[in-house]
């Protein structure tokens, strides 16, 4: 039996990586493509990558065209996607990519939004360490899931083990993290003109003010059972894609580098896409690009009694449609790994 889908936001980014990633997928079929401006239009012409789906016309995002399927991927604008989800029938599979469902407060979503909360769904990160085990667990039978931001997913991973373990002090923990360009998507951003991004690198966001802040402290908080206090700064990175993200926190009294790696360790030994490198190797954005892998790094720096976790993700991948179809098979009860064999890019 094949599930039924429809990818709305399918001529942006992250609903094109959807698409990309679905293609190779036994158990799916792709019915319908929907987005806005293009509606009407064939997707092979907005698309050319995407041979499988060329003949495809692009749908209005309506509740009309996303009913009727088992699963429906959201890669929307932020704020576009609740409306249309609320509308959709309980018993189909709703996986949104935006970040309408992320966080659980709404005060948090206020601040950083300047809109109503949408309420919160299951956070589709299936690694994450919680008070109750693994996020997977919650993801099974699903009917709503919520994608975790590119950043977030990238920086939870880092940080994650180390404060399910206890080993981490809940503050002055810091981020600085990488992306590349598409993480923006596809619309045009004075920021991102290419003859400017290209060969430099920038920072944004800068001081606390990113909506990714209160995302990743929510889930390590959750984790640590106290609150997290993060700094994160986001910078622009002269590629297409890719995610490294380099966090340190300190670590408790008596914490040492054997304690730290066999959290680690034990946290992603069994992960089919979450890896803590062998000793000595660090990660490098090209090793996972085009794949679901995440890849990371840890070093104990005695003299700052610090952790220092580097890791990689491609945004698109993980960082997006990749973790949102890993989290669909986790729903549907089909194994983990299908539709997302692809090793990554190099060189
Ligand atoms: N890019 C990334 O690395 C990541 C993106 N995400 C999230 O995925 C979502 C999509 O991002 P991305 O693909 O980068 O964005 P893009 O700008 O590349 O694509 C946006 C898509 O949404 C459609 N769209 C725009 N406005 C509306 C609307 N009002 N109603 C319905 N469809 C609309 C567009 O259709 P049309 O072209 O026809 O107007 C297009 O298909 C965002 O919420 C983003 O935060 C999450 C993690 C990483
Ligand atoms: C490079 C770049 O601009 N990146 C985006 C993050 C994209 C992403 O994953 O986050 P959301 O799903 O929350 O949009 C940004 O900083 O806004």
């Amino acid at each position: 039996m094949s599930f039924s889908v429809v990818v709305s936001g399918a001529t942006g980014y992250a609903g094109g990586e959807v698409l990309r990633l679905l293609a190779t997928h036994p158990e799916v079929e792709v019915k319908t493509v929907a987005a806005h401006s293009s509606a009407g239009q064939r997707l092979g012409d907005l698309a050319p990558h995407l041979r499988k789906y060329a003949n495809l016309t692009v749908q209005d995002t309506t509740v009309e065209n996303l009913a009727g399927h088992d699963v429906v991927f959201l890669a929307l604008p932020h704020g576009a996607s609740a409306e249309v989800a609320a509308q959709l029938p309980e018993g189909t599979l709703v996986i949104d990519a935006g970040a309408d469902h992320r966080l659980e407060s709404a005060s948090a979503w206020e601040k950083f939004y300047q809109s109503e909360h949408a309420g919160f769904w299951p956070y589709g990160l299936p690694e994450l360490l919680t008070s109750e085990g693994k996020q997977r667990e919650a993801l099974r039978g699903a009917s709503r899931i919520a994608v975790p931001g590119c950043y977030p997913t990238a920086s939870i991973l880092a940080l994650n083990p180390g404060f399910a373990a206890g080993l981490l002090q809940p503050r002055d923990v810091v981020i600085i993290a990488a992306s590349g360009t598409s993480g923006a998507g596809k619309s045009l951003k004075p920021h991102l003109l290419g003859s400017e991004i290209m060969g430099g690198m920038l920072p944004y966001g800068v001081g606390g003010g990113h909506r990714h802040t209160p995302e990743i402290e929510e889930k390590l908080s959750a984790t640590a059972g106290e609150p997290v206090q993060i700094s994160f700064t986001p910078t622009l990175a002269p590629m297409p894609r890719g995610i490294l993200a380099t966090a340190t926190a300190k670590v408790k009294d008596g914490v040492g580098e054997a304690d730290l790696r066999a959290a680690w360790e034990s946290a992603y030994t069994d992960e089919p896409f979450v890896h803590l490198l062998p000793e000595g190797q660090w990660p490098h954005t090209k090793s996972v690009q085009g794949s679901n892998h995440a890849v990371m790094q840890l070093a104990f720096d005695e003299h700052a009694g610090r952790v220092i976790v580097t890791s990689a993700i491609d945004n698109l991948a993980k960082g997006t449609a990749g973790g949102a179809i890993q989290s669909m098979n986790i729903a549907l009860g089909l194994e983990e790994n299908l539709g997302l064999a692809q090793e990554g890019l190099v060189p």
